[in-house]
């Protein structure tokens, strides 16, 4: 027997709106209170509030909405609003007090009743799909006419935007979107060519449009269509960290986008598309790579950067011997002799115009930093001391990572300010960045850490802004995981000859008995076995199964609460989300455990999640205004009610170090619980404590480079608990998706023919010591 198919019954409320507590201009985000007049909910009340994303909402009009009840845990039930549309009255009467209300400025009940009266009971619809039939309405003023129309139409034309979309699942959000880039057009836009949206607005999917275009019986062999589907394989290859698809992948990829069992796409007809594209530069075709342009302007205008940089004249360099002075007095200051790699840096440093520093852990780039900044003052007869400066913008000494947890390690290791790149360009979100090519950034000598965090996009920024005449030192470990964002800019640029590098090898730190140190080198230079994974004073590995994970974690945490460690220190690290020991099941144990339910403790739900006040968070994405950056771990510190604060909204108060950030509802999403994070999320930043669960339901994700950065994050001390078996194929597991990137040809193509001023790259062996000199 064929089973029945529920039949679903769209919900929905007809209410007068009574007033608006709550409307962001930039969202267009509200939150209003309604008079429930119809509805088919099994709800009892006679009042609601509703939320959602509108263009404007009237007091006293009466809107039809569509979407689903939601609990909320202190205020009770809401409306979350999918779609809308003015209710416009069906009777005389009532579409005469329609016309005749605030909403058209001008229009009273007399010539309310002219317009009716003619046109009868479908005025509004017969209005809007002709309006020059106002104009056979006796005794109707031409600028009454007008006013009729244009109120109808702002109003009327968003909303039926919103209806059409949300057939579509696609929310108000995105209706509001689309709505500001093509107002009146764009219903018809969506119905004649919807994969322009694909190219016009950010966000919107290849599939949607694909959706609505087979709805209105449009041809699949469209070239708008292949111009789209090229688009959006273009794009999720982004995702994947690419630059470029070379152009045969580019064919198939599409091919296999579009092509169906009745419908199959020739080769030439996407080729002759792409080369279209190129042509009007939606994408750049370039010796048989196809491009997104703002990635190939990215290679090609860092590229160019680092020549401008490399083949600029240097200062008359310091002679060696004075070096050796130099150095071996900051060796006396500092207690210490350096090795021969990190005298080479130091000294490489100082005659290039650009070095890049590479290093494992405890190898001493650090300290090699100190080293060049000093140097670089004495050469140069200048203060470090920040108090020397009158003005800030006059340091010297310009200091910057990719996060702000590393910013901040780098500025406590040398004591001198740090900055995110972000920050040290003045990012302003839409607007972009303040520093670039004609504001470039003040300073001599320019140092950027956790370079291979970096992605092209932000290197070409990054780069745009350095004045020629700024000495640059690029730091890094080539071993960590590459940038989320496309590119590997750090391989690519150590593939090239002409730019100086120093890498240093001996491990320093090694020598002061850490395990963590040398099981990081193991595994960088592939000799971890079994054996490196013996329990040591900073180092532990407890068995256990993948069920049996968020145990063994929970317990390490009350040993450590007994023993009456601060948990702040203690971070857990896991590679994914779902699955029994997955971060999502982590986190809510650790909340149980660490920060459990309390009397008159605040608390929030927003999705899965549940946000308690002295719940330790993670930032996940940037948000400059407010200068939090994505991967800032903070702590809730208040929830205020709706009634509690000026702005009648909860808030949530989150302090990050010093600085505190209120996040309102609709900014939830970029938080979540951080007693658990993704290795990916802990990139650039270092704890105490780190706590890594290896299991093998983990193996899709257990890479070389994935392990070796999450146990190069703990500093004192490290528990890795699952499967060793699982660990060992991980470390062996290299990552073999290879990024296209063609910023090695570019830098070849450009560099080829450039004299390096400062001289060669340092491969030879150092015999010299300062104390030689001295
Ligand atoms: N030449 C040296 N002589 C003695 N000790 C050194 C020397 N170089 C570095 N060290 C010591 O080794 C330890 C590690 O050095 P440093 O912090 O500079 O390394 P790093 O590469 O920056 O490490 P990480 O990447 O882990 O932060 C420090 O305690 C430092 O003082």
């Amino acid at each position: 027997m064929d089973q029945l198919q529920p039949v679903e019954i769209e919900e929905y409320i007809k209410g007068e709106l009574l007033y608006t507590i709550f409307h962001n201009d930039v969202e267009h985000f509200s939150i209003a209170k309604v008079k429930i007049l119809d509805t088919n909910l099994n709800y009892d009340e006679k009042e609601i509030v509703i939320k959602g994303y509108f263009s404007q909402l009237q007091e006293g009009t009466v809107y039809r909405f569509i979407g689903q009840l939601e609990k909320h845990p202190k205020y009770g039930q809401q409306y979350s609003v999918i779609s809308y549309q003015t209710f416009i009255p069906d009777t005389k009467e009532g579409l005469i007090a329609y016309l005749a209300s605030d909403m058209f400025y001008g229009i009273g009940k007399r010539t309310a009743k002219k317009v009716v009266d003619h046109l009868g009971e479908s005025a509004v619809s017969s209005i809007l799909n002709n309006p020059s039939v106002l104009d056979s309405v006796p005794g109707l003023k031409k600028e009454a006419a007008n006013t009729i129309v244009k109120t109808l139409q702002e109003n009327q034309g968003f909303e039926h935007v919103v209806v059409y979309l949300a057939k579509y699942n696609i929310g108000l959000k995105m209706a509001q979107k689309v709505y500001e880039q093509y107002k009146d057009e764009t219903i018809e836009l969506l119905e004649d060519d919807p994969y322009r949206l694909v190219f016009d607005v950010e966000g919107f999917g290849f599939h949607t449009a694909d959706e609505i275009a087979k709805k209105n019986g449009l041809s699949l062999s469209s070239p708008n269509r292949i111009g789209a589907g090229c688009i959006y394989i273009l794009q999720r290859s982004v995702q994947d960290g690419h630059a470029f698809l070379p152009l045969n992948q580019c064919l198939d990829e599409v091919s296999a986008l579009l092509s169906n069992q009745e419908y199959v796409l020739t080769e030439d007809e996407i080729k002759s598309t792409i080369e279209k594209l190129n042509k009007e530069k939606n994408v750049i075709l370039y010796k048989g790579k196809v491009y997104l342009p703002s990635l190939y302007y990215a290679e090609d205008g860092f590229a160019s950067s680092v020549k401008r940089l490399i083949s600029s004249q240097m200062d008359e360099a310091t002679t060696l011997a004075d070096l050796m002075k130099i150095i071996g007095k900051i060796e006396e200051e500092e207690i210490l002799s350096y090795g021969k790699e990190q005298f080479a840096a130091i000294e490489q440093a100082l005659k290039s115009k650009l070095m890049i520093l590479t290093g494992g852990p405890g190898t001493g780039k650090t300290t090699v930093i100190k080293g060049i900044i000093k140097a670089y003052a004495a050469v140069h007869n200048l203060s470090v001391e920040t108090a020397d400066y009158e003005h800030k913008k006059d340091f010297p000494f310009v200091l910057a990572a990719p996060t702000g947890r590393a910013a901040k390690r780098l500025n406590e290791s040398t004591g001198l300010p740090a900055l995110t790149i972000h920050r040290l360009l003045g990012w302003n979100g839409s607007e972009g960045f303040e520093k670039n090519e004609h504001e470039p950034l003040n300073g001599k000598y320019l140092i950027i850490d956790e370079f291979s965090m970096v992605d092209i996009w932000l290197a070409n920024n990054l780069f745009k802004a350095i004045p020629t005449d700024m000495q640059v030192l690029i730091v890094g470990d080539e071993d960590q995981l590459p940038s989320v964002g496309p590119g590997q800019v750090l391989t690519d640029l150590l593939e090239n000859n002409h730019i100086p590098k120093v890498s240093l090898h001996e491990v320093y730190r090694q020598k002061e008995g850490s395990k963590i140190i040398q099981l990081a080198h193991s595994i960088k230079n592939d000799t971890c076995s079994v054996d490196s994974l013996t329990n040591d004073k900073d180092f532990s590995f407890i068995a256990c199964r993948e069920h049996q994970v968020v145990d063994v974690i929970t317990k390490v945490f009350e040993k450590a609460m007994n023993k009456g460690l601060d948990v702040r220190d203690i971070q857990v690290l896991a590679p994914m989300y779902k699955s029994q020991a997955g971060i999502t099941i982590i986190n809510n144990a650790l909340q149980a455990l660490i920060n459990p339910k309390g009397k008159g403790k605040r608390e929030v739900r927003h999705h899965d999640t549940l946000f308690r006040i002295g719940d330790k968070v993670i930032q996940l994405v940037n948000q400059p205004e407010d200068h939090v950056y994505n991967g800032d771990i903070g702590e809730v510190v208040a929830i205020f009610r709706e009634n509690e604060n000026t702005e009648n909204v909860e808030q949530l108060v989150v302090s990050f170090d010093e600085r505190e950030v209120v996040y309102e509802r609709k900014d939830y999403d970029n938080l979540m619980l951080a007693y658990c994070i993704s290795i990916h999320k802990s990139q650039g930043s270092e704890f105490p404590i780190v706590i890594l669960p290896v299991v093998s339901t983990y193996n899709r994700m257990l890479r070389k480079n994935l392990l070796y950065t999450a146990i190069t994050r703990g500093q004192k001390s490290l528990i890795v608990c699952g499967e060793k078996q699982a660990f060992l194929r991980g470390i062996q597991t290299k990552d073999t998706n290879k990024r296209y990137t063609s910023l090695q040809e570019q830098l070849i193509e450009r560099l080829g023919d450039v004299q390096v001023s400062s001289g060669d790259t340092v491969e030879e062996e150092y015999d010299i010591s300062p104390y030689d000199f001295m």
